[in-house]
């Protein structure tokens, strides 16, 4: 079965819904910010403070292109999709799921986190920009789930049952 990976905006869920997907699947969960960390040795935001983005974003590229291409659920960090070589590598491997949430939301949500680098809670213009330049990459997907007001577990049993429904050419075959 082709693995799922779930994108989106920093904040969106990616991760949370991610790992609830995972269970209602009965996948692995693996997250690329995760494996980035355990790859490299460094936390991401030293990664951005020591080798600068560039540096952070051939390590995303290489890591996806290592990891499993069947029976998992995949959480990619929020800037993954930007690069259409990776696009075009989640299309092409597996189903790609876009966790679409407003910017209100996300930022209520990040208020007291301040983990990542590239999200700034006073800088809502330079937010709203970024939020907007990627909305077209993260659409360009298999399918749009509106988290809204959806509390995720809410999220990982609607995406789960959809899959399920076998709408998306998911068949649960574990091959
Ligand atoms: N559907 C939801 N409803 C309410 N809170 C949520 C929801 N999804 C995620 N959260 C909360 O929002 C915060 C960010 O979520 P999460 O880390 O899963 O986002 P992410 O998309 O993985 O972010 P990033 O791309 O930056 O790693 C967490 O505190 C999480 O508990
Ligand atoms: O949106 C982004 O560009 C990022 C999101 C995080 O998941 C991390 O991958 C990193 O902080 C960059």
């Amino acid at each position: 079965m082709k693995p799922i990976y779930l994108t989106g905006f920093m904040g969106s869920g990616k991760t949370t819904v991610g790992s609830l997907l995972g269970e209602e699947l009965d996948l692995p969960v693996i997250d690329t910010d995760h494996v980035i960390e355990e790859t490299y040795g460094k936390r991401v935001a030293e990664i951005f403070a020591e080798d600068g983005e560039a540096v952070f974003r051939r390590y995303e590229a290489a890591i996806l292109a290592e990891l499993p291409t069947k029976n998992a659920v995949i959480t990619t960090g929020g800037g993954l999709a930007v690069s259409a070589d990776n696009r075009k590598f989640m299309l092409d491997h597996g189903f790609v799921i876009f966790l679409s949430c407003s910017l209100e939301t996300i930022f209520e949500r990040l208020k007291e986190d301040t983990s990542r680098p590239l999200f700034n809670q006073e800088k809502k213009k330079d937010m709203q920009k970024l939020y907007e330049s990627r909305l077209p990459f993260y659409r360009d997907c298999h399918w749009v789930f509106e988290t809204g007001e959806c509390h995720p577990e809410e999220a990982a049993k609607r995406i789960a049952a959809r899959l399920k429904r076998s709408e998306l050419g998911y068949t649960g075959d574990k091959r």
